[in-house]
C-alpha cells in the first residue's frame, strides 16, 4: 500500500487530505465566519474580541485562507510568505484568551458540523493546542546565589 492510499474494505481507495474530508473551501469559510460572528456577538469572547482591530473583514480572509492551506488545501495564504506563529509570538496573550479562542473556534465547528466529525473533532483539537501553545511562558527566575 502506498503512502497517498487507504485500505477501506479491501479497497485500495485514494487518501483524502483533512481539508477535503472536512468539505473544502466552503466549510472552511463557513467556520471562520461561523468563529468571528461568534467573537463579535458573545461577551464570553470578550477579552479576545478587544485585542483584534475593529473591522474583522481582513481576518475573515486571513484566517480561512491559513486554515485552508493548513489542512491541506491550496496554499496561497503560505505562498504570500506568511508565518501565523510569529505573528502571534509578539502578542500578550493571557491563557483566558486563548481559551476564549480555543472555544470560539469549537464552538464554530460544530455549529457548522461537518459531515465528517472525526476530522472535526480532529480539528477543534489541534487548534486548541495551538492556541495554548501561543500563551508565552515565564521566563524562569534565575536561582539566587545565596
Ligand atoms: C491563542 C489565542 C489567540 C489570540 C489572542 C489571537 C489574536 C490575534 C490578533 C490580535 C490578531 C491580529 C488581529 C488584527 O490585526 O486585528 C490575530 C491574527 C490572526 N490570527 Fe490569531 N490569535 C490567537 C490564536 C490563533 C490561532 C490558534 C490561529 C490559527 C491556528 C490564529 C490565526 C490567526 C491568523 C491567520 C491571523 C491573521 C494574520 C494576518 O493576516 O495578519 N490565531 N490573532
Amino acid at each position: 500500500m502506498s503512502d497517498e492510499t487507504d485500505q477501506i474494505e479491501g479497497e485500495q481507495v485514494a487518501r483524502k487530505t483533512p481539508y477535503e474530508r472536512l468539505g473544502g473551501r466552503e466549510v472552511i469559510v463557513a467556520i471562520t465566519n461561523r468563529f468571528y460572528d461568534l467573537m463579535e456577538a458573545d461577551p464570553a469572547y470578550a477579552a479576545l474580541r478587544a485585542m483584534h482591530a475593529a473591522d474583522l473583514g481582513p481576518m475573515r480572509e486571513s484566517l480561512a485562507g491559513f486554515l485552508t492551506g493548513w489542512s491541506g488545501g491550496p496554499r496561497d495564504w503560505f505562498a504570500s510568505g506568511k508565518c501565523m506563529m510569529s505573528m502571534h509570538r509578539g502578542l500578550p496573550i493571557a491563557r483566558e484568551t486563548a481559551d476564549q479562542w480555543a472555544a470560539a473556534m469549537a464552538r464554530a465547528i460544530a455549529d457548522v458540523a461537518p459531515a465528517d466529525k472525526v476530522m472535526a473533532d480532529a480539528m477543534a483539537g489541534v487548534l486548541e493546542e495551538i492556541a495554548g501553545s501561543m500563551v508565552p511562558v515565564e521566563a524562569p527566575v534565575a536561582a539566587s546565589a545565596d
